[in-house]
């Protein structure tokens, strides 16, 4: 009965995202390292200090939603069945290869905060992504061209991130609302993540990825590509497109879809937030779906784990 874990993007950082796991002797070390990323601060003592608006700063952003990933994999893998399936959202994908084997916790962390570095090197003040359901993907096309912005993620059930520079999403927006959008939300994210913007830093990421020491994929593991929700099965070409999903539309509705149809029985959220558990529930209502978010005890997702994904 494989587990399909989902690694968050950003937009849900805030001061107890590491409630589960800041006391878990698994996770210890990951904290430690992450504090010579963050400028020699516990990421345990920053996320309760900084602001709302630090958190949700590109770079410190990308290092605590992949750390809460790799933190929740290392207090939990011993629990998880021996066969999973894992797709990361967003920045939340490269976590999804360090939870795959394929890079070192500590590697992996290195990795994203030189992702997020090569982000800002290619970004503007203002740029970022913005939240659109209820109007059809022609619809939403259409917007992006007449505006100059471009469909970052697809997500399930006429759901759209848009991602451009600050005036374009303004723009869009207000035109969303006028046709009637059902919901509309800018993400705290800084970052046009996904869209030609960022056509550079996506040929710099490669270069990255390229130098980076890889190791074989974990036996059991089966990993899924954001951009066109297959899975990674050449680790050479899955580099190439974890580096591209830096500049191109992520297919998160296809990620899903590859998860079900690779048999996944449940969904676990890593978070922060339980934004991913809930497209699940929507999607696929009859497959179970929870964020670790959820829980308030380690205890309490290790019985979750046990009843939905045995060995
Ligand atoms: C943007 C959001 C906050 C919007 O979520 P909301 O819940 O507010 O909005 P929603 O439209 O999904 O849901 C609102 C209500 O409508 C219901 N609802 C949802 N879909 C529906 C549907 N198809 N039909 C009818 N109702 C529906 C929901 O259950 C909910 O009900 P009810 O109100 O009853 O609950 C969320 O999607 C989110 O947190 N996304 C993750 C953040 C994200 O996209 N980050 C980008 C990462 S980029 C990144 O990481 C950059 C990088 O580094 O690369």
């Amino acid at each position: 009965m494989p587990v399909a874990i989902l690694c968050s993007g950003q937009g849900h950082q805030n001061s107890a995202m590491f409630s589960l796991t800041e006391s878990a002797p698994e996770a210890d070390e990951l904290f430690a390292y992450c504090a010579n990323l963050l400028g020699g601060v516990d990421p345990r003592e920053l996320v309760k200090r900084e602001s709302i608006e630090t958190l949700h700063s590109n770079r410190t952003g990308q290092i605590l939603c992949t750390l809460q990933a790799l933190a929740t994999f290392e207090t939990f893998k011993s629990y998880l069945p021996s066969q999973i399936i894992v797709a990361g959202y967003s920045v939340g994908e490269v976590a999804a290869w360090g939870i795959a084997g394929l890079f070192s916790p500590k590697e992996t962390l290195d990795l994203v905060a030189r992702r997020a570095e090569i982000m800002d090197a290619e970004s503007t003040p203002g740029d970022g992504l913005l939240f659109i359901r209820g109007l059809s993907r022609n619809a939403v096309d259409i917007l992006c061209t007449r505006y100059g912005a471009a469909i970052s993620i697809i997500n399930p059930g006429d759901a759209f991130v848009v991602g451009g520079g600050r005036p374009a999403l303004d723009a869009i927006a207000e035109a969303a609302r006028a046709a009637n959008a059902q919901r509309i939300a800018f993400i705290q994210v800084m970052v046009a993540s996904h869209t030609n913007l960022l056509n550079k830093a996506a040929d710099d990421f490669r270069d990255v990825l390229l130098a980076a020491v890889c190791s074989p994929q974990s036996p059991g593991v089966r990993l899924i590509s954001g951009i066109d929700g297959t899975t990674v099965v050449d680790t050479r070409a899955g580099l190439a497109k974890l580096a591209r999903q830096v500049s191109q539309t992520v297919l998160w509705s296809e990620c899903l879809r590859s998860c079900v149809e690779a048999g996944a029985t449940s969904f676990l959220e890593f978070g922060p937030g339980k934004a991913l558990s809930e497209m699940v529930a929507s999607s696929y209502p009859d497959v179970p779906s929870r964020s670790v978010d959820e829980f308030s005890s380690i205890a309490g997702v290790v019985n979750w784990i046990g009843s939905h994904g045995s060995p």
